[in-house]
């Protein structure tokens, strides 16, 4: 492995697939995470619920893996969100509006023609990492 990315792996958030690919690396005072889907980090299936659950639980597993690289929500900068319907733009907004802080994330939001484990929305970011944290 490079020493210039660091691998981040937190239990607090789903990590399905880790010989496919990381929950997050962080390099150069940046940290990018992984696709998230409304995956519980516990049993691994999709939680229950409409497309604002999935966004709510998308977030929860971002903060989580955004926590164990030292930074949070509120130091994200960009944001993709794929929705696998563009009807669920309303209700995906209604859930995201409450995150992130007062300063939005530069974001982009397109509909996809399927996601994996054939749910509705996937939720990626990069953020910043404080200067603090002694990370890359
Ligand atoms: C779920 C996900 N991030 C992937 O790449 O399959």
């Amino acid at each position: 492995m490079s020493s210039l990315k660091q691998k981040i792996t937190t239990k607090d958030a789903p990590d399905a697939l880790p010989h496919i690919f990381s929950q997050a690396i962080v390099a150069n005072g940046f940290v990018y995470c992984s696709g998230s889907i409304a995956m519980h980090p516990e049993t691994l299936k999709i939680v229950d619920g409409d497309v604002a659950a999935h966004t709510h639980q998308c977030i929860s597993n971002l903060s989580a893996v955004l926590k164990a690289a030292g930074s949070s929500l509120e130091h994200v900068v960009k944001v993709n969100v794929f929705l696998a319907s563009m009807d669920d733009f309303k209700n995906m907004n209604s859930a995201y509006e409450n995150y992130f802080g007062e300063v939005k994330p530069s974001r982009t939001c397109v509909a996809v023609k399927t996601l994996p484990f054939q749910t509705d929305i996937e939720i990626e970011c990069v953020a910043v990492l404080p200067p603090t944290t002694g990370k890359l």
